[in-house]
């Protein structure tokens, strides 16, 4: 029977979110965005990362002039309403940890789902406690898992959020890249609307 579903396109490098496509059980490409990840300090918060991702879509769609689903993702960390990146060092990474130990942060997903000029966007977020943090925890982490790749300089799958994360509200793997149960929802609807 030939398979009228439209492709799908992961504008991503990122190792976590193709794996957690692929535990759901998406068939689908990915293609890598050379996209801009810069954004406005005017723009409200929950806004940043749907902009991104619009950003990373967008350029996977010109790169291929393609008329598939391109979906994209970005994932931030936010802390007292300011937006935690990804370390650019040891020390940034360090510091950062110290900050969002013994508190609770915010992990906001923004996704974009574009076919031709046709989007669907939403932001799915997820609050997160860590325990209160030692250095010597902390430089363990950073010197042995390197999480340079990782906002806010963690990974919930790796050993610091295995050991010291007290709780979280919202979707796990919204923190680890992809609220993915979200997104199933979101392509049926966008699918259905073609
Ligand atoms: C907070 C947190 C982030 N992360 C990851 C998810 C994202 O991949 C990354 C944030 O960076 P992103 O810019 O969202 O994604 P990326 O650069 O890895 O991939 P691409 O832009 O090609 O899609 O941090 C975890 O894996 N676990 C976590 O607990």
């Amino acid at each position: 029977m030939p398979d009228n579903k439209p492709k799908i396109i992961l504008a991503s490098q990122s190792p976590r979110r193709k794996q957690l496509l692929e535990w759901a059980e998406v068939k689908f490409e990915a293609v890598t965005s050379d996209a801009d990840e810069s954004f406005s300090t005017n723009m409200p918060v929950e806004e940043i990362p749907v902009f991104i991702a619009r950003n990373k879509a967008k350029a996977v769609q010109q790169k291929l002039n393609s008329d598939a689903i391109i979906l994209a993702a970005d994932t931030i960390v936010v802390l007292d309403n300011k937006v935690i990146n990804k370390p650019a060092s040891r020390d940034e990474a360090i510091e950062m940890l110290r900050l969002l130990s013994g508190n609770e942060h915010r992990v906001i997903t923004g996704v974009v789902l574009l076919r031709d000029n046709k989007e669907v966007s939403f932001a799915d977020v997820t609050h997160v406690v860590f325990h209160k943090l030692t250095d010597e925890q902390i430089i363990f982490y950073v010197d042995k898992y390197k999480p340079y790749d990782k906002a806010g300089a963690y990974a919930i799958q790796e050993w610091i959020g295995v050991t010291g994360i007290k709780s979280i509200n919202g979707d796990f793997y919204n923190v680890m890249g992809l609220p993915v149960s979200r997104v199933l929802q979101q392509l049926k609807h966008f699918t259905a609307t073609l």
